[in-house]
This record gives structure tokens, sequence and C-alpha cells, in this order.
């Protein structure tokens, strides 16, 4: 025990010693680490130290550096307290003078206040009294509006009023129309100074000073340049649908050249629809009335397209480029578009060969219209005249010499013995002078009958047209005055048909005993009465009127159309006119011809036996057919006494007359000789043919006994229509 306890002593030395010595050796490595522990605690004190060293150096610089910013900043601050000193001054000062301001501008405000309020109360009273002011001024415009209403009202009766006066005397209507500056004459002054709405029209020649520059005239109406051609027509409508009730109508246009005749009758050259002028217009309106009539009417519809030219001119134009005068029928739609295309290639013709056409001829189209009632078969019967005069231009300002000067004279005096028509039917004067020219012999029945009649007076507003634009005005005024009489309507029963049929058949009948006496007056006293009748053959070609009024000139081209209807009253009325009238007239003056036939009317009438009275009127229907007509130059296509109603066929034979052939023309001579100077024979009695005619006017037709020959006439053209 003892040793295992020493042995355990020994076991716990030898681990005491073992241990011991792991001591020691730890004790030295502890002793190692702690010298290097040391060492590096050495080296770190030095590099510490000399890092501080140089951190004191920095440090001082910076120090330095701070301490010079210190200084320089308590510098800046100084400065900038004195600054904002004298700024602080400065501010006061200006506070000072803004509270002055503002006093001041409070003390203003506070005037302005009392003053508005002063103004307020004004504006009160002034609105007061404005208010009482306006009711008083709103009661009397009300009353000043129901006045005006009233006014107008009045005007507009009295406009009717008067138009129906107007229309009851029959005054020639005329319509002026201004057409606009063209393209190129812009800035060029104009003659018109103001157009009045109920057709008044102030001039103006700014050249003249004062009262001298101005005139006023007054139309039915007055067109403005930028009137359009619907315009125009829609005025004139009512005007040519009366020729589908049987009325004859004329309008024809007047002006000096370039005025724009032509473009209200036609329009400008190749016119689109929108252009079309009267003429165009009136066809295609005439035509789809008709139409839209045609249940209770039948109408028939004729055009026909006439130019009156100047011989001169008319040796200028090809025979192709004159217009076609024959009567064209319409029947369709396509007939008024054919007619329109041949009237635009007539006048395109008629460019190409000259005619710058248009001043040198009368443009006449005519629309013949016959209808019949188809339950009472009353026929009417109603002519459209749309006539284009030649430019009125003066001679002097035409400039124009030799042929063209002549042709121009020519012109004028065709219109200016249409002045002295228009002047002795406004004087009212017993005799008309329609004979001194073709163009009033074409506007007799229009001017002269129960036609209606407008004239459209065409003005260029050009100030260099000044003296024929007054002319012109003055010229309008004249036709205005014109009265023609209520227009009539052409309207025949069947009954009044029959019997002018009747008259004309007994009529026939006094003349061929008419010839039968004379032929056994002849052979009771063959000298004294043989010389009479060599002078009468001599005028005629035969003893007998009717014979001779047929002369050579096959029956059935003696056909009228047109005309009112009533030929017999067209050639009673021809007769008055014509009858002691030769057209040895024209080649005189206007004027001179009615002096002289103011000397020889009476006589020559006094001494009118019965049957010179026939005599007479063949002379003058041969004129009229162009017999003899060698004196005055124009060509007369289409017309006669009765106007424009003579159709194709009396055309051809104004034209065989140009040519020569068919009826020997007559010497105006001889015809002045006949009415002046023939011995007549003794009026002797006819009993059988004083009966006839007795029986004819018991008929209750007297007027239609006044003209055997217009009554022969009058049949054919009856028979013609039917
Ligand atoms: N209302 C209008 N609007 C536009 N142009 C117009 C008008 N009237 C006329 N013109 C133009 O003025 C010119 C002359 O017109 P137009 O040929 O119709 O005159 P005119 O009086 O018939 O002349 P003339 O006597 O030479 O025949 C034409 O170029 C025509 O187109």
């Amino acid at each position: 025990m003892e040793e295992e306890k020493k042995k355990h002593e020994e076991q716990d030395i030898i681990r005491l010693v073992k241990e011991n010595d792991q001591i020691n050796r730890e004790k030295l490595a502890l002793k190692q680490e702690l010298e290097l522990a040391r060492k590096a605690y050495e080296d770190c004190c030095v590099k510490m130290e000399t890092k501080a060293k140089g951190a004191e150096q920095e440090l001082e610089v910076r120090l330095k550096d701070v301490m010079h910013l210190l200084t320089e900043s308590r510098k800046r601050v100084n400065e900038l307290e004195a600054y904002s000193e004298s700024k602080n001054l400065h501010w006061k000062k200006k506070e000072h003078i803004y509270q002055r301001f503002t006093e001041f501008q409070l003390g203003a405000l506070q005037e302005l206040r009392l003053a508005s309020q002063s103004i307020k109360q004004d504006i009160l009273e002034t609105q007061k009294s404005y208010l009482d002011e306006f009711h008083r001024l709103e009661k009397s415009y009300k009353t000043l509006v129901d006045a005006s209403e009233n006014y107008y009202a009045v005007v507009a009766e009295n406009r009717k009023l008067h138009n129906e006066v107007q229309e009851l005397k029959g005054n020639i209507r005329v319509y002026c129309r201004i057409r606009p500056f063209l393209p190129g004459q812009m800035g060029k002054e104009s003659t018109i100074e103001h157009i009045g709405e109920n057709g008044e029209l102030n001039v103006l020649n700014s050249s003249k000073q004062g009262k001298d520059g101005h005139q006023l005239f007054k139309f039915n109406k007055v067109y403005g340049p930028d009137t359009t051609q619907a315009e125009v027509y829609s005025d004139i409508q009512p005007l040519i649908r009366s020729v589908l009730d049987g009325y004859n109508a004329c309008i024809f246009a007047y002006g000096q050249t370039g005025s724009g005749k032509t473009y209200t009758m036609t329009g400008p050259d190749g016119a689109s629809e929108e252009e079309w002028g009267v003429n165009y217009r009136a066809l295609n309106d005439l035509f789809h009335i008709s139409q839209t009539r045609r249940k209770i009417f039948a109408y028939e519809i004729e055009l026909q397209m006439v130019e009156i030219y100047n011989e001169q001119v008319r040796d200028l134009l090809s025979s192709d480029a004159v217009p076609d005068a024959s009567l064209h029928p319409v029947k369709s739609t396509s007939d008024v578009v054919d007619l329109i295309e041949l009237g635009l290639r007539n006048r395109a013709m008629a460019a190409t060969a000259l005619n710058e056409r248009s001043s040198r001829s009368h443009s006449v189209v005519t629309i013949h219209v016959h209808g019949i009632d188809m339950k009472t078969s009353t026929s009417l019967r109603g002519s459209l005249h749309l006539v284009d005069l030649a430019g009125s231009e003066r001679v002097d300002r035409s400039e124009v010499t030799g042929d063209r000067l002549k042709e121009a004279q020519h012109i004028n005096k065709s219109l200016a013995a249409l002045g002295d028509v228009i002047f002795a039917l406004s004087q009212k004067s017993p005799h008309i002078p329609y004979r001194n020219s073709k163009l009033t012999q074409v506007l007799q029945n229009s001017l002269g009958g129960h036609a209606k009649t407008l004239m459209f007076v065409q003005l260029n507003p050009d100030l260099h047209s000044y003296a024929e634009t007054t002319s012109t005005l003055k010229f309008a005024e004249r036709v205005s005055g014109v009265e023609l009489g209520a227009a009539q309507s052409n309207k025949q029963n069947g009954e009044i048909k029959d019997l002018m049929e009747q008259v004309a058949s007994l009529k026939d009948i006094i003349a061929k005993k008419d010839e039968e006496i004379e032929r056994l007056q002849l052979l009771k006293e063959p000298k004294s009465v043989h010389q009479h009748v060599n002078s009468e053959k001599h005028v005629y070609g035969s003893s007998s009127p009717r014979k001779n009024f047929i002369g050579g000139i096959p029956p059935q081209t003696l056909k009228l159309s047109g005309g009112n209807g009533s030929g017999l009253t067209e050639a009673a009325s021809d007769h008055h006119n014509c009858l002691d009238y030769s057209d040895k007239d024209s080649e005189l003056s206007p004027r001179q011809s009615f002096d002289m036939f103011k000397h020889q009317k009476e006589p020559v009438r006094q001494s009118k036996p019965a049957r010179g009275n026939r005599g007479r009127n063949i002379s003058v229907d041969s004129e009229i057919l162009g017999f003899g007509d060698t004196e005055n130059k124009d060509t007369l296509s289409g017309i006669s006494c009765s106007g424009l109603s003579a159709g194709p066929d009396i055309d051809r034979l104004a034209e065989s007359n140009h040519s020569s052939k068919g009826v020997k023309p007559l010497e105006n001579t001889d015809k002045v000789k006949f009415a002046q100077r023939t011995p007549r024979a003794p009026p002797r009695p006819h009993k059988s043919s004083a009966s006839l005619k007795k029986s004819a006017s018991g008929s209750s037709l007297s007027g239609l006994s006044k003209s055997s020959s217009g009554s022969n006439l009058s049949t054919k053209a009856s028979k013609r229509w039917q």
C-alpha cells in the first residue's frame, strides 16, 4: 500500500515535473511573445510619434490658413456690415417715400371713391332719364314703323295702280340695263351715280360742275351691272307668257354699240344655259308652258330668225352666212335645243363672215304661236318679236369713212325713223310714219297695234360714252311716254272664223263682178276708159285689183303667219298708215316725209273713191312684198306692212325682187304718180258690190269690210294655220 502510495507519489512528481517543464516552455514562449510585442509596440510608438509630428506640422499650417481666413472673414463681415448699413439707410428712405406715396394714393383713392359715387349717382340719374327717353322713342318708333308699313303698303298699292293704269294705256315699258365694265376696263370712271329701287337712274358727268353734271331719269326698272340673265328674264316672263294667251308682244333692245344689246337678247358668245339671253329663254319657256297646257290647248309654235341688213353689208356676206329666215316648227324639246343651236351657229357664222357683226344689222327673232282651245274651238294667235337693234352710236363718234360711213348713216337713218315713229306716237299724231324704214315697218304692229311692247335700254357705264348714254336715255324717256292703248288678245271663236270665210268668199264674188263691170265698161267706152285702164295697168299689170295683187305670184305663196289674227284689222291699219305713202319718202328725211305727208294726206283722202282704195292698198301691198322698193336699200326679209308676220313665202318674194325674177318691180315714181296725179275714173255705182258689202258688214263685222285684200290675206293666213 505504501508502495502503491509511493508509486502514486512518484507518478505525481513525474507529472509535476513534466508540468513544470511545460510551464517553463510556455513561460519562455510567452517571454518571446512579450518581447515581440514590446518591439512592435515600440515601433508603433515611433511611427505614431513621427505621424504625430507630421500632423502637428500640418495642423500648424492649417491653423495659419484658418487664422488668415478668419482675418479675411472679419474684414468681409465689416465690409458687409457697412454695405448693409448703407442699404438699410437707402431702403429706409425708399420706405419713407413709398409710405408717402401710398398715403397720397390713398388720399386720391378716397377722392376717386367720392367722385365715383357721385358719377354713379349721375349715371343712375342719366340712365333713368335715358330709359324714359328710350321708352318715349320706342313709342315714337312704333308709331313710325306703323306709319312706314302703311306708307309701303300705300306705295305698293300706288305702284300697282300706276302699273294698271299704264297697262290700260298700253304704255311701252322701258327697262334700263347697265352692263358691267369688261375685263381690261377696270378702274375706268363710271357715269352711273345712283340706281334707285323704283326705276330711278342718276347719271353723272364728273367733267361738268354742279347741277349740269347730274341728270335724273326714271324708267319702269333699272338693272345694275350685277343683274343676271335669269333675273332679267323673270321680270319679263309674264309678258312673254301672255303670247300663249293670244297677245302680240315685242321686246327690243336699244343702245350704243357694245352696250350689251346682244348680251341681253341672245347672250354672250358660246353662252351656257345660265347665260342664255331672252330669245332662248323665251322659246324654251313658251314651249314648256305650251306642253303643260296641252290638255286644254293645242298649240303650234314656230320660230323665225330674220336679219334686216343694209344692202352693202349683205353684199359682203356669202349666201350661206345669211341666217335662214324660214319658219321652224317647234314640236319637241329637241327642236328647241336644235333651234337654239342654230341661232348660236348663225351668229357665229355671221361673225366669221364679217356683220364685227352686231351694229350692222337689226336681228329679229319671231315666235309665232297658234293655239286652239279644245273645248270651245276658240283659236288664238300670238306673236313675239325679239329685236336686237343695230348700235345707236353717233356717226361722228364712230369715225368711219367710205362704204362704212354710208352704212352707218343708213343704220342711223333707220333708227332716226324709229325715233320719228316714237315721237309721232307720243304726240298722238294722226299719221305715224312707219314706212320711212324697213325697221319701223317691222315694228309697226308692235308699236302701233294692240301689242305689249317693252324696250331694253342698254348702257355702257364708261364716262367716255356719256354723250351716247344721255342721248340714249332721252330717247328711252320719250319711248316710255308712248301709249299704245290696251293690249288685245287675238282670240277668235269658231263662229267668227266661219263668218270671215264667208266674207272672203263674198269679196271674191265682188272682185269678179268688178272685173266684169270693167270689161263691160271697156266695151262701152273704148277710148276714154282705155287710157285710164292703161295707166292703171302700168302700175298693176292688170285691171283687176285682186288679180294684180296676186299678179304673177302663185296664190299659195300669199300666206301670212302670226300677226294679230285679224289680218283685216292689220290691213286696215296699213291702209290708214301706208296708203298715201310711197317709198319715195324713204329718200327724204323722216321729218321731211312727215311734213310732205301732212300736205298730201287730206286732198288724197278726200278724192278717194271706193275702187281707188283698193287700188292703193294693192300698191302698198306690192311695196311691202318688195316690189318696186328700189330706193330703199334695206334687204327686207320676212316682213310685211303688218309687222313681221309675213312668212318665208313673202321672204321668197322679196328675194325674187332682188334677183329680178318674178314680178316686175314697180317704180316708185309710178306709184307716186298714181297716188297723186293719176286721173281717176269717176266713181261708178256698184250695186252688187255695195249690197254684198252691206251683207258683210251686216254680220256685225263692220271693221272687216274696210279692206278686201286684207280679208283675203287673213283668210289665207288662217288657212295656213289649220
Ligand atoms: N350684262 C353683262 N354682263 C357681262 N358682260 C356683258 C354684259 N352686257 C354686255 N356684256 C359684254 O359686253 C360686250 C358687248 O356686248 P354686246 O355685244 O352684247 O353689245 P351690243 O350692244 O350688242 O353691241 P353691238 O351694237 O355692237 O351689237 C360683250 O363682250 C358682252 O359679252
